[in-house]
């Protein structure tokens, strides 16, 4: 497994976002979805060792990453793209996706083979000499996609990365995000169902700072054609079903505890 989390707690002064959370995750494209608030943000920062837990052991590619030599050798081999991602406006695609291949030490012979090929990946070829600041919100994301992909990671971490993207590109998309899946463990988390039914192996639901459900997209497109939740898609009706059976669960766990 690249990913192994075992009890994780992690807090935001007094709101809990993630509370005793376990999770395995191996090779292949898996969608992390919830409402909002649900924790998937603090999950993914914590997973990129950018935010540290206030309790539990993050594993990742075999190393603890509480450990800060682990840490340095996780973050070599991991790609990132934060739902707000911070760049240099200034800075070419080229040498912006360039500069983030020399801080994740991919070496110097290497790095403009790498950056054309992150860069074609995201359908960036024709603007890899246009300053960031000419390009449209879309295009930006894409930059944030090349520059997560650069260093071909074993694990790719992306927060919201379909967000802007247009119809035409979020396809190109999540063939790329196929593609990366069979070599890689790709976390995204994402409010777009369509996007989990079509590029993802697996499906994390969360809710609350805890997993209300784990499975295949098509067990949950299962579940959706068997509940009335609502939902114009199976899909969405198995997300908003499995949603409620959490919180069904939750609401009798706690009458327990009162009696
Ligand atoms: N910096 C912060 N300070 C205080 N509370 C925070 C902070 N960041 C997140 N939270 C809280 O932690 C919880 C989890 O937030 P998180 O951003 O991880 O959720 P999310 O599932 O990514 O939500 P969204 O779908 O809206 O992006 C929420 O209750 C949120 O209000």
């Amino acid at each position: 497994m690249s990913i192994r989390v075992t009890g994780l707690r992690v807090r935001h002064r007094r709101t809990v976002a993630l509370d005793s959370l376990d999770l395995e995750l191996g090779t292949g494209v898996h969608g992390l979805l919830g409402p909002n608030g649900a924790g998937k943000t603090s999950l993914i920062r914590v997973l990129a060792t950018v935010a540290r837990p206030s309790a539990g052991r993050v594993e990742l590619l075999g190393r603890d990453s509480a450990g800060q030599r682990e840490r340095s050798e996780i973050r070599r081999r991991l790609g990132y793209l934060p739902q707000e991602f911070g760049h240099y406006p200034a800075f070419t695609v080229r040498e912006f996706v360039a500069y983030v291949a020399w801080l994740k030490e991919v070496p110097a012979d290497r790095v403009p083979a790498a950056v054309e090929r992150a860069v074609g990946r995201v359908g960036l070829a024709d603007r890899a000499d246009a300053k960031i600041r000419t390009l449209s919100g879309g295009m930006v994301r894409r930059v944030g996609i090349a520059q997560a992909v650069v260093n071909d990671p074993s694990v790719l971490l992306l927060d919201e990365p379909t967000a802007g993207l247009d119809p035409e590109q979020r396809v190109e998309f999540r063939e790329l995000l196929r593609e990366l899946g069979t070599s890689a463990t790709v976390v995204v988390s994402t409010h777009l169902v369509e996007d989990v039914a079509a590029a993802c192996t697996e499906v994390a639901l969360l809710d609350g700072g805890r997993i209300a459900y784990q499975g295949t997209p098509a067990s949950l497109t299962r579940l959706g054609e068997t509940s009335d939740g609502p939902g114009d898609h199976p899909i969405e009706r198995g997300y908003t079903a499995a949603l409620r059976a959490h919180r069904a669960r939750g609401a009798s766990d706690v009458r327990e505890t009162v009696r």
